[in-house]
């Protein structure tokens, strides 16, 4: 889930070097309304207790979520409806002019926003600010095709003629999962707003910090108010939005049943959806392959973010000649991770999301020993020797061996940092256990063998296929799954398509040729 990684870390080791961080971890309480409709950041209206929200680098209480409740969806819904009205009239051009600048302000703000994603996720800093750089990056690309937006001429007989136009949904629901809380909330609203919707947000009740920083911008840049609104909450919330009447359209981020009970809901009112769902995706290494860049490509398909991103290539599939050396050195560049302070710039691995999810991660590694994986590295809880970390979220990454396909680590998604590595011994054999499951969200192959890595990608039942590389996500390519890893994409030119319907308009030029 990463922008081209190598250009997006230059320009910043340019610019940020001389100035002073002014966050640190256990030093931030958030108090201000998390909630943003009618231009204005809103505390929710019902008495409803607040949740206690996590930092996971200390385990300590950041802030309190209070639930929106129907009376708080409405609102938003309305303030969302009132700005569409104007916004959906403007020019593709007008609205983006509007989104570039809110693209600007994202930048000029990249290192608050970043160290807020570090304080609510517990991701390093280094992958938060690249999180940012891809949420800016999205919405400068649906700016640039904001003003391309057409329809089509068609001819008919007798000098009539048909013309097609492009039209928004209306007010967009968009629902976001916890691990990429920022960025999520702009590749979702970058198109939607491009191609004239306005949109409602919820963030997962997890990670509510920084979508309301994105709804703050938009407003700073020049949208109207009520374009892009936050309402905080859980499932209660999540329902309200994807039943409500006037919601056109949902896009949803997160795990499978959950997107089968969006699906559910937006199907009472045929409202379209975008699922982006979770992942057990593989990564096939041949014996020719460039091996440094192979381990490279499986610790990146691993381990940002914790392992907590669903496009993971958790199955690793090695061609036999080849395992040995291949594990040495992956489990070699695995125990270098440096884990501890996600704020700290020499930081690779921060904390997980929070404690049940830390228990969930190291059950499947206690269940993969039982089951006969060896553990060749890691997968223990790690205490920080700084005091103040001691209740942090933290485990070393973990490389399991002796994998075989029926085992639960190889059949689940884990969400977390676990490397499951097993054996092959020809093309035919690993792409058939490559495709051997429900899930197709992405898939990656090492190879020298240019036609076979073609071949091999064809054959591979995934949405989103990598050749020598993995986890890279430029905003113009379209990103999703197969299977049951969603409906749909996002980014790319193709989500415009998802985000806007066809009008056709006949023109008749001569007489009514009735019938009757
Ligand atoms: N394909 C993709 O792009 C991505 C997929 N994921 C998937 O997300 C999962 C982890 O994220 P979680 O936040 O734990 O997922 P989740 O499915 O529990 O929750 C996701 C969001 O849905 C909301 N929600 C839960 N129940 C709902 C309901 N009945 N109606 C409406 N909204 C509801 C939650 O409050 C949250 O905002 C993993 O399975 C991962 O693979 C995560 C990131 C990216």
């Amino acid at each position: 889930m990463l922008p081209r990684l190598a250009s997006s870390l230059r320009p910043y080791r340019a610019t940020y070097l001389g100035l002073a961080r002014w966050l640190s971890s256990g030093s931030v309480n958030i108090t201000d309304p998390l909630n943003f409709w009618a231009g204005e950041r809103r505390s929710s209206a019902g008495i409803n207790h607040g949740e206690n929200v996590y930092e996971p680098a200390t385990g300590r209480v950041l802030c309190q979520l209070h639930e929106c409740g129907a009376e708080d969806v409405n609102e938003a819904v309305n303030s969302a409806k009132s700005a569409l009205n104007y916004w959906s009239k403007m020019s593709g051009m007008e609205r983006a002019r509007i989104l570039i600048v809110a693209a600007q302000i994202i930048d000029s703000r990249r290192e608050e926003i970043a160290q807020m994603e570090v304080i609510n996720n517990g991701k390093s800093i280094t992958e938060a600010r690249l999180d940012v750089d891809s949420a800016r990056l999205c919405i400068e690309y649906y700016a640039g095709l904001a003003n391309t937006l057409s329809g089509q001429h068609v001819q008919l007989p007798g000098g009539s003629f048909a013309y097609t136009r492009r039209e928004p949904l209306g007010v967009c629901a968009g629902i976001g999962a916890w691990n990429y809380p920022f960025q999520i909330a702009a590749w979702k609203s970058a198109p939607a707003l491009a191609c004239g919707n306005a949109m409602v947000f919820k963030p997962s009740p997890v990670t509510p910090v920084t979508a309301v920083l994105l709804a703050e911008m938009y407003v700073q840049a020049g949208a109207p108010q009520g374009l892009f609104n936050v309402v905080q909450g859980g499932q209660g919330t999540g329902q309200l939005l994807c039943l409500h009447h006037d919601i056109a359209k949902v896009s949803f981020t997160g795990s499978v049943p959950t997107g089968k009970r969006i699906m559910e809901m937006a199907s009472k009112g045929v409202k379209p959806v975008t699922l982006e769902l979770g992942g057990k995706s593989p990564l096939l290494i041949f014996d020719d392959c460039d091996l440094e860049n192979a381990v490279k490509g499986a610790l990146m398909a691993n381990f940002l973010s914790q392992g907590q991103v669903c496009s993971n290539g958790t199955r690793v599939f090695v061609q036999k000649d080849i395992l040995p050396e291949f594990l040495e050195e992956v489990v070699k560049r695995t125990k270098l991770i440096e884990i501890g302070d996600p704020l700290l710039e020499t930081t690779r691995m921060g904390a997980l999301v929070n404690l049940p999810h830390l228990n969930r991660v190291l059950s499947y590694v206690n269940q993969a020993k039982k089951e006969g994986a060896k553990v060749m590295c890691g997968g223990e809880v790690f205490i920080p020797v700084d005091p103040k970390l001691k209740d942090g979220y933290y485990m070393t990454p973990c490389v399991l061996g002796d994998c075989s396909d029926e085992m639960t680590c190889v059949k689940e998604e884990i969400f977390g940092p676990v490397m499951s590595v097993l054996s092959f011994e020809t093309e035919e054999e690993a792409l058939h256990r490559a495709n051997d499951t429900n899930l197709g969200l992405a898939a990656g192959v090492f190879t020298r063998d240019v036609r076979r890595a073609h071949r091999v990608v064809e054959h591979l039942k995934a949405g989103s296929c990598f050749i020598n590389n993995y986890n890279i996500t430029p905003v113009e390519v379209p990103f999703g799954g197969f299977k049951m890893s969603g409906i749909g994409r996002e980014n790319g030119q193709v989500t415009i398509e998802h985000y806007s319907q066809l009008k056709t308009v006949f023109v008749e030029m001569g007489d009514v040729d009735s019938l009757f």
